[in-house]
């Protein structure tokens, strides 16, 4: 299977993530119906973010946490989204990519969900 080294896997990580989490009955509505995301812009905003994580090339300079706090106050992000939304990135890792970099794309985006899974929590028991 194939290494995931270059920005065109990443692109093709991402575009095959997006394509799973588009028709998911778990968290696929978020996208679609509470931030109505534009893919146009939302696809490309990955690509860099993913190649700013994995390869250090500092194409992404944005706050991953801070747009989420909008879509958890609409309708809360609770530890099952997060816990599905990482099952289908490392499902569709393992499907397409190995190796070092295939498993690191995998702990990091472990660990930020967690995380993320973890703020939005606090966030709901500020209000
Ligand atoms: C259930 C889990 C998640 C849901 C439903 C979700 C949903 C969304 C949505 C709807 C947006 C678009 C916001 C907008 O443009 O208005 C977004 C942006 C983003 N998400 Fe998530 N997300 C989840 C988890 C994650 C995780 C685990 C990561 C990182 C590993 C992540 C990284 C990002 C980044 C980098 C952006 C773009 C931020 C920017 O605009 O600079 N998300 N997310």
């Amino acid at each position: 299977m194939k290494k995931l080294e270059s920005r065109q896997d990443i692109e093709d990580l991402v575009n095959g993530f997006y394509a799973k989490v588009q028709k998911d009955e778990t968290i696929g509505f978020f996208f679609s119906d509470v931030a109505k995301v534009d893919w146009s812009h939302h696809l490309p905003k990955m690509y860099s973010f993913w190649e700013t994580l994995l390869f250090g090339q500092i194409s992404y300079k944005g706050n991953p946490m801070a747009v989420h706090f909008p879509i958890n106050s609409e309708v809360p992000m609770e530890k099952f989204h997060f816990d599905h939304w990482i099952k289908l990135w490392t499902e569709t890792i393992e499907e397409n990519f190995t190796g070092e970099m295939a498993d690191l794309a995998i702990y990091k985006a472990r660990n930020i969900a967690n995380l993320m899974a973890h703020k939005m929590e606090m966030a709901r028991k500020m209000k």
